[in-house]
């Protein structure tokens, strides 16, 4: 059996790839393919293994060969499912892999939201606490999470996980219900949760039912002092409608480890904003990158092999 990986890179340094060599009789690697590139690389593989590489409907409409796809993720928006789905092509991602991480990650982000931490370094950096009056500064309105609401969206591996670590901080927490599915579900909805909450943070895959699920009107129920996270996916949030909100004071804090197009090579507003003295925080999509949730892709990786060849 012939698999091949398409996007190495993403993996990072020191991983070993040996659970996935021992399974498959070749393994083509593949350090970054683009979406053109796919195609002609996949050619007569009955495997693909991708990170973040778009495989769309004409890509996969060319691989009459291709059995599997094993994301290296647990987010799947960038394989086309239904295509792939019709094609009887087989998709698996990892779930599961990186709970510490990214858990340790939204945390970070919610601490250093809510003690305003890019405005007190940008203050120290330009020499303010040299000049303040007295021996601190308290420009900024710093928020007791002790009591405060979370409300999460997405009650999965990362929602749960960080909803358990914000309790111990002596948070109240709320899941919404399931966008999508709101009539079904017996919890609340976020647009009814939204005005309650102190920090709102996201943890749901992006879908056609999450994509740009924060809008423009459901900020404008937004307390002006809430923190709004998002370690999901670019495009949950309405990112610009967001920055907004945060340049008018209708927002507290914005904190984002994802965009819409990774890596933003043509600029994004909130990059440009990064200047600005603002609440925000942006992150290279990074929260997942610890060296133990990087090697736990491959051993489920592994796990998920078996599984096909066991089918
Ligand atoms: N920033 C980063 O480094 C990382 C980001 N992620 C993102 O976080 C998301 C959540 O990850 P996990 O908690 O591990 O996944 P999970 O599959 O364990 O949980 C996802 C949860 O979202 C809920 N959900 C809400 N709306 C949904 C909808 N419209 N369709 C389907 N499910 C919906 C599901 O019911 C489930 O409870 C991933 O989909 C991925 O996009 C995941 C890992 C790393
Ligand atoms: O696992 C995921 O979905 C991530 O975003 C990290 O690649």
């Amino acid at each position: 059996m012939k698999a091949v990986l398409l996007d190495a890179a993403s993996l990072g340094p020191g991983i070993d790839l040996a659970p996935i060599r021992q399974r498959v009789d070749t393994l083509e690697v593949h350090d970054v393919t683009t979406r053109e590139q796919a195609t002609g690389r996949l050619a007569g593989a009955e495997v693909a293994i991708v990170n973040k590489v778009v495989l769309d409907a004409p890509t996969l409409e060319a691989l009459p060969d291709l059995k599997q796809i094993c994301v290296l993720a647990t987010g799947t928006n960038n394989i086309d499912m239904t295509t792939a789905d019709r094609l009887g092509i087989r998709i698996d991602n990892v779930t599961g892999y990186g709970t510490a991480s990214v858990a340790q990650h939204t945390l970070m982000l919610m601490l250093a939201l809510a003690t305003r931490l890019p405005c007190y370094q940008r203050d120290v950096a330009q020499g303010r606490w040299r000049e303040s009056r007295f021996f601190c500064l308290m420009d900024h309105p710093i928020l007791q999470l002790e009591g405060k609401h979370l409300v999460i969206v997405g009650q999965g591996e990362l929602g749960t996980r960080v909803g358990q670590l914000a309790e111990a901080f002596g948070m109240r927490v709320s899941f919404t219900a399931r966008p999508g599915n709101e009539a079904q579900d017996t919890r609340p909805g976020l647009r009814e949760l939204a005005p309650q909450a102190d920090v709102i943070s996201l943890h749901c895959p992006l879908t056609e039912a999450t994509h740009h699920l924060v809008d423009n009107e459901l900020l404008t129920s937004f307390r002006s002092d809430t923190l709004l996270i998002n370690c999901a996916r670019g495009g949950v949030i309405d990112e610009v409608a967001a920055l907004d909100a945060l340049r008018a004071g209708h927002l507290g804090g914005f904190g984002v480890d994802v965009l819409p197009v990774e890596p933003p090579r043509d600029g994004h507003p909130l990059l440009e904003a990064l200047s600005e003295a603002l609440n925000l925080i942006v992150t290279p999509h990074s929260a997942w990158i610890t060296p133990e949730a990087r090697q736990k892709i491959i051993s489920l990786t592994a796990d998920n092999l078996d599984a096909f060849l066991m089918r």
